[in-house]
């Protein structure tokens, strides 16, 4: 339901001959100042074909109009203003989410196509960041949410297990790598190995090179090699699945880097035959100085390829494999250089799909005002991250429900969801800091805010104990101010969708999640919800329906939403 349409349904009559039911949807619009009603309708689009001057229209429209939702219909100079009428409508839009649950919401954009998310995507032998933190919940919940306007999302991971930095860790492993010592601890080890490298390189320049011939013999396929960096890639992954598991997120693709190792070589033999390449001191680059921007390195002067001749493979293998509608690349603002250079590399190819390529980028996020760096040998672990997190979420629960059942398992949900809910409350370009005591708090605009809200509408279901019907049509008789806020709230839900895919922004959810559990308390607050009079089952009816497009959007984060807490 939105409520847009039920004003829609009433001009559709009058309007039929002029404009389409999209049109009209187009044209309607919520006035900023609520005493203007809750929607208006401009009419200059009509003073042409009705020939009359636009004050006339909208005073004949009005006169037309019929108003059985509308509680005040008026023509306010070129616009007709109209407000909802409190009683039909709260039972029409409280029916609607009951008879839809989960499917309230759904949208057709998608059409059934392909969305590829590549997202998350940390590199191996490097514990994974904030920022691929931050890529992971995003990702995710934009493939939720894709899901949910029926596009066909499918998650990949395009792993960083490529590169020269492989060639270094080769070097540096077989000067000083110890099999125990790697074997106890991976990660922690192969970063430690890593940094070793970049501390005795600038002594001892030459290593450079040795790390270069390293990856070059990995490259041709040189067994030792391959079996090191299949150790060291197999050794990251159990690391990044510890945290996915925790996060609750998986993946359809973990086609890496070196899975295009095999697939770059037509593009590159088609980006030479074309002439669109230029060798420049022995490395074969595109220049994009038309664009403004750097030439895309291709291939250097030893013939190693670079991040991106293996992302124009991954793109092309996209859309060979999926046939994507929409190809999304969800990667920190400080690439977005990388990904305008694979786009217009792309379209110089010809390849009219690079259109449908979405960077879609993020600020930093730091954690107690440190960023995470590996190069000076710094690390937190993601996964230690969570945990403490869980453990906070489980002191607050012990105070407050000491008697809970599963409260390790609540916990977990809990402090996992506040990580989440914190990174994606802020539109994605922000950069943050945060403190994990505070996002774990149950006040303010916190994830488990939002959770406990949840909890104890459900506590409130329970306590009723009985059928909640959706029959609504008679009598369901709330007009107070309070519940007709959350009955507004919950008819926006579709629109807050909506915009949340187009913009890729999943930061519109999380605020209308907080906003919805906001105007619930205060309806709670203010209400008593299990009197017996005649309201009873309409006020249960609208607390139930609250619970299912909550816990609809926490979902859509990647959040879970416990029954009790
Ligand atoms: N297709 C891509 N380039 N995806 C993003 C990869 C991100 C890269 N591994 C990094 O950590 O910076």
């Amino acid at each position: 339901m939105n409520s847009k349409q039920l004003l829609v349904d009433a001009l559709a009559p009058a309007l039929a001959e002029h404009l389409s039911a999209d049109e009209i949807l187009n044209l309607i619009e919520v006035p900023k100042d609520t005493s203007h009603g809750d929607l208006a309708f401009p009419v200059f689009q009509l003073a042409r074909v009705f020939r009359k001057a636009p004050q006339q229209i909208a005073a004949d429209l009005v006169e037309e109009l019929d108003t059985s939702n509308f509680s005040n219909v008026v023509a306010v100079g070129p616009y007709i203003n109209v407000s909802l009428k409190r009683e039909p409508v709260g039972a029409i839009v409280v029916k609607e989410v009951l008879e839809a649950g989960d499917a309230y919401g759904n949208l057709n954009i998608g059409e059934g196509r392909n969305m590829t998310i590549d997202f998350s995507s940390p590199n191996i032998a490097k514990p994974m960041s904030m920022g691929h933190l931050r890529s992971t919940v995003i990702g995710n919940a934009i493939a939720n949410i894709a899901a949910k306007v029926n596009y066909n999302p499918i998650r990949i991971n395009h792993l960083g297990d490529w590169g020269t930095q492989f060639g270094k860790l080769i070097v540096a492993y077989k000067m000083w790598g110890d099999d125990a010592v790697i074997a106890a601890d991976p990660v922690k080890e192969l970063v430690k190995l890593y940094v070793d490298f970049h501390e005795v390189a600038e002594e001892k320049p030459e290593l450079e090179e040795e790390a270069r011939a390293a990856f070059k013999k990995l490259e041709d396929g040189d067994a030792e090699m391959i079996r090191l960096w299949t150790w060291f890639k197999d050794e990251s992954l159990k690391e990044f699945n510890k945290v996915y598991d925790m996060l609750n997120i998986s993946f359809d693709s973990f086609n890496g880097e070196a899975f295009y190792n095999d697939k770059m070589q037509p593009i590159i033999d088609e980006l030479e035959a074309k002439g669109i390449t230029t060798v420049n001191e022995g490395a074969t680059i595109v220049d994009l100085e038309e664009l403004n921007l750097p030439p895309a390195l291709i291939k250097k002067s030893d013939g190693a390829t670079l991040y991106v001749t293996r992302d124009l493979a991954a793109a092309s293998y996209r859309k060979e494999t999926y046939d994507f509608a929409k190809n999304i690349y969800v990667v920190g603002n400080e690439q977005s250089v990388h990904f305008k250079q694979l786009k217009a590399v792309l379209t110089k190819l010809g390849r009219e799909w690079s259109e449908d390529m979405v960077h879609v980028p993020f600020g930093l996020i730091t954690l107690d005002g440190k960023k995470l760096s590996t190069r000076k040998g710094k690390i937190v672990l993601l996964e230690e991250v969570l945990k403490e997190a869980v453990d906070l979420a489980l002191e607050q629960i012990t105070a407050k429900n000491p008697d809970l059942a599963n409260k390790e398992a609540v916990a977990h949900q809990v402090g996992v969801g506040a990580v989440i809910f914190h990174d994606l409350k802020t539109e994605r370009m922000n950069s943050f800091d945060f403190n994990l005591a505070e996002i774990v708090q149950f006040e303010g605009e916190t994830g488990p805010y939002v959770q406990y809200t949840y909890a104890r509408s459900k506590s409130i279901i329970r306590k009723y104990g009985k059928e909640i019907s959706t029959d609504l049509t008679e009598a369901f008789g709330l007009t107070d101010d309070y519940s007709w806020e959350v009955v507004k709230k919950l008819m926006d839900y579709p629109r807050v969708v909506a915009n949340a895919i187009e913009r890729f922004e999943p930061s519109q959810v999380a605020k209308y999640a907080v906003q919805l559990a906001q105007l619930f308390n205060k309806y709670y607050g203010n209400t008593r919800i299990l009197e017996d009079d005649a309201q009873l089952d309409a006020r249960l009816a609208l607390v139930k329906a609250m619970t299912v497009v909550l816990k609809n959007a926490l979902g859509l984060l990647g959040i879970e939403a416990p029954e009790e807490m």
